[in-house]
């Protein structure tokens, strides 16, 4: 598209609570971006610390910023190694991401994640275990809490073949702060560990001091394996076995970069992901017991397979649906580089594009009743001629999660054992309430009790 100065500034609002977001401080404030969508269209200006922002709600849109025009519309990794992320994949860009992107990739490839199926169906056998245990008496639990145990658990697994939730405290600590307790989105996580480095308070020193327990286990993970790689079939050993282009393989310090960038991209948004899904279940009946009937279907009461996990087709469209009302990642950035033109509107150099996933998923030109939960609609035969970019949990693009495939995976056979095995219910009374911090999350968790569950007929 060539350019025209002619277009004014798209529509949008004089102030926004936008940036507070980056502090956590928001309640859920992902109803004003509903409401700017509603009242300006599909491209709305809103002022930010840094200038005039856009948020696109348009797949067409999107997908010219994400793929068909991405080489001018730059994710927000800076020039300077991060503290905590160093130059893993979030924060690294060009030719270095790249090298680092094809060396990472191939430990999530299809093949590897169906090896990795048996080693999930324990760790949630492990959990449904004590649950069971726990439902005789009748005690509630915080889902949200559980389910990041159960993540940390399941990503030590496929990563280390070993459960470092209960083996690496300083390594499961650190992360639990910079997971969750830290607070930013995103992409202005890279921001707010760069404002806070160099200021003297505690913020900083409990945020340095959770970095520090993380690298201290990181790196005696890798020394351990760099040591005895005896018979390990993980993503260490495909991280550490990785070559590029000129056959050098990572370093160190380049491995401990990819580790912490796969926690902290998986931790808490599939931690996140779960409860959503679990609370989404008490909440339909109807879904539950369509997802039961499959199972006893499909496995008859049997473990869940690799072989027989790409037959739970609703209970995977279940795991969409999920997704496309509650994205953990409810927005990330994009800044253009030079000037182009979008929807009709000249853009100037440096204009940051948000693209929330939130809203992408609500927007009435794609979805149909956008508010209900209704898995169905991730059945292969509705799925087919929806716009590839109304539905981005994962991102879309060079930049997408690399590890996509790997959390689908992930949470259908939590969703599938755990089913298997019980049943939970919310408790009355308990509200709950979403924020959008890091992650769009339930800010004082889910309540519920378990109990004992008999398959379906
Ligand atoms: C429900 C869970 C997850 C969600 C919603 C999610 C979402 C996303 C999104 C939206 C992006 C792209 C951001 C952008 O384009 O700026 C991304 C990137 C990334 N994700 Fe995930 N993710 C999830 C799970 C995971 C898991 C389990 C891992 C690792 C095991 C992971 C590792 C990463 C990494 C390393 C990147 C950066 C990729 C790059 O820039 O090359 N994510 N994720």
């Amino acid at each position: 598209m060539t350019p025209t100065r002619t277009s004014a500034l798209p529509p949008g609002p004089q102030r926004s609570r936008l940036p507070r977001f980056a502090l956590g401080k928001a309640k859920d404030p992902l109803e004003e971006l509903v409401e700017w969508q509603q009242q300006y269209g599909d491209i709305v200006t809103f002022p930010t610390r840094h200038g005039p922002a856009w948020l696109l709600s348009h797949p067409d849109h999107v997908q010219y910023v994400l793929a068909d025009k991405a080489s001018n519309y730059l994710n927000m990794a800076g020039d300077h190694p991060d503290p905590l992320l160093g130059r893993g994949l979030f924060a690294s860009k060009g030719d270095f991401w790249l090298r680092q992107r094809r060396m990472v990739q191939p430990a999530f490839h299809r093949p590897r994640l169906a090896r990795m199926v048996e080693g999930m169906v324990r760790d949630v056998e492990q959990l449904a275990e004590r649950w069971a245990r726990r439902a005789a008496t009748s005690e509630p639990l915080e889902l949200l809490e559980q389910m990041r145990g159960l993540v940390i658990t399941m990503l030590g697994t496929s990563i280390f073949s070993e459960d470092v939730r209960a083996s690496r405290t300083s390594l499961r600590e650190g992360m639990d702060y910079l997971g969750h307790e830290f607070h930013g989105t995103r992409d202005s996580l890279m921001d707010a560990v760069r404002r806070l480095f160099g200021r003297q308070d505690s913020r900083m020193k409990r945020f340095l001091h959770a970095i520090e327990q993380v690298n201290t286990d990181m790196y005696r993970l890798i020394a351990e394996r760099r040591q005895s790689a005896a018979g390990k079939d993980d993503i260490m050993t495909m991280l550490l076995e990785a070559r590029d282009a000129q056959g050098v393989a990572m370093t160190d310090s380049e491995l401990r970069d990819e580790l912490v960038n796969l926690f902290i991209g998986g931790y808490e948004s599939t931690a996140v992901a779960l409860t959503w899904m679990l609370y989404e279940m008490t909440r339909h009946p109807e879904v539950e017991q369509r997802a039961r009937g499959e199972l006893a279907t499909v496995l008859g009461g049997q473990p869940l397979t690799a072989e027989s996990l790409p037959s739970l087709l609703y209970t995977r469209a279940m795991v969409e649906e999920t997704l496309r009302v509650h994205p953990p990642a409810w927005a990330f950035m994009r800044r253009a580089l030079n000037e182009d033109e979008l929807g009709g509107y000249f853009v100037a150099p440096e204009t940051k594009m948000l693209i929330s996933p939130y809203i992408l998923h609500r927007h009435p030109g794609f979805w149909s009743e956008p508010e209900r939960f209704l898995p169905e609609r991730f059945l292969p035969e509705q799925k087919e001629g929806r716009h590839r970019f109304a539905y981005l949990p994962f991102g879309a693009g060079q930049r997408q999660c690399v590890g996509n495939g790997y959390t689908v995976t992930l949470l259908t056979v939590a969703l599938a054992t755990l089913l298997q095995h019980c049943q939970w219910r919310l408790v009355p009374g308990h509200p709950v309430i979403a924020m959008a911090a890091t992650t769009r999350r339930p800010r004082n968790g889910v309540l519920a009790t378990l109990h004992a569950a008999p398959l379906a007929a």
